[in-house]
Formats: structure tokens, C-alpha cells, sequence
């Protein structure tokens, strides 16, 4: 199929990526802290669903709104940045070329104003 979805290497890249983009995450003393009461393992599983869904791919998004789940973290732009820097090493890592990247940070881009709130 000629989707994100494959060009990314399917469910398997994904899930490593999400694994990897996870302990990027909770390494980073500038945004580790935002994690301090979330149940990890619930994150993860959502953002491999959220990924392959927005890619294309055969999931359904199961978690809650962008803005709901943000709202109350205070998130600013340096912390979307930060993000993006740990999601961009975890594709980097596993092997996703710098065209399939952007094209999945394209598709979280829009996403910024509904997970940043100062
Ligand atoms: C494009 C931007 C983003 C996307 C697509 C995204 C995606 C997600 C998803 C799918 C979840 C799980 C939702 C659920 O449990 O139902 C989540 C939770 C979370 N995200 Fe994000 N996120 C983004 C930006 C950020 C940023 C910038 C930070 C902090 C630097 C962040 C920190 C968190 C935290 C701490 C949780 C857990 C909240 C809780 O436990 O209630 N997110 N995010």
C-alpha cells in the first residue's frame, strides 16, 4: 500500500519507534517531569495507536482528546520542541528516512496548538 503507514515499515517500526521515543522522553530533564503521574504504559500504547492511525494504517485511536489530556500540564513551545527532538532520535535510531520523518511530523504539527497552553 502506498501510505505512511508503510513507507514508516508498519506496526512493528512503529511500536519500536513509540518504545524508543518513550525512554528519549522520560531521559530528557527538560520534559521527563511532565510524565511524573501518567501511567506510561497507557502513553505508549496510545501513541502507537495514534501513529499508525494518522499514518494510514489499520488502528483506531482509542485514547482521549489532544486537548483534554494536555490542558492541565501547562505545556509551552520549548516543550513541544523538546519533544520533537526525542520523537526525531527514536526515527533516526530506527532506521526512518529524514522524507518519512517529516511527513509524520507534519501530521503531529497541527497538534501543537491543541497540546501547548502557555
Ligand atoms: C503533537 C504533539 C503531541 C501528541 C500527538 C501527543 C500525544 C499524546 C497521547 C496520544 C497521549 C495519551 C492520551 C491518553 O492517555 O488518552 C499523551 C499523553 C501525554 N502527553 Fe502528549 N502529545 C503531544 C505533545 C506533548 C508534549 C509537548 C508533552 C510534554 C513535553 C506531552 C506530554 C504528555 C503527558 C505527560 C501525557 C500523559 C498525561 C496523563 O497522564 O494524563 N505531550 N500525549
Amino acid at each position: 500500500a502506498d501510505t505512511l503507514f508503510a513507507d514508516l515499515g508498519g506496526l512493528p517500526v512503529i511500536r519500536q519507534t513509540v518504545h524508543d521515543f518513550m525512554a528519549n522522553m522520560l531521559a530528557d530533564a527538560r520534559i521527563r517531569h511532565t510524565f511524573d503521574h501518567s501511567n506510561l504504559k497507557r502513553v505508549e500504547d496510545m501513541l502507537v495507536e495514534q501513529f499508525c492511525m494518522l499514518s494510514g494504517g489499520p488502528c483506531t485511536y482509542t485514547g482521549d482528546p489532544m486537548k483534554e489530556v494536555h490542558q492541565g500540564l501547562k505545556l509551552t513551545n520549548a516543550d513541544f520542541n523538546a519533544l520533537v527532538e526525542d520523537l526525531q532520535q527514536a526515527m533516526d535510531k530506527n532506521g526512518i528516512p529524514f522524507r518519512t520523518q517529516n511527513r509524520l511530523l507534519a501530521l503531529l504539527a497541527p497538534m501543537q496548538r491543541d497540546t501547548v497552553t502557555r
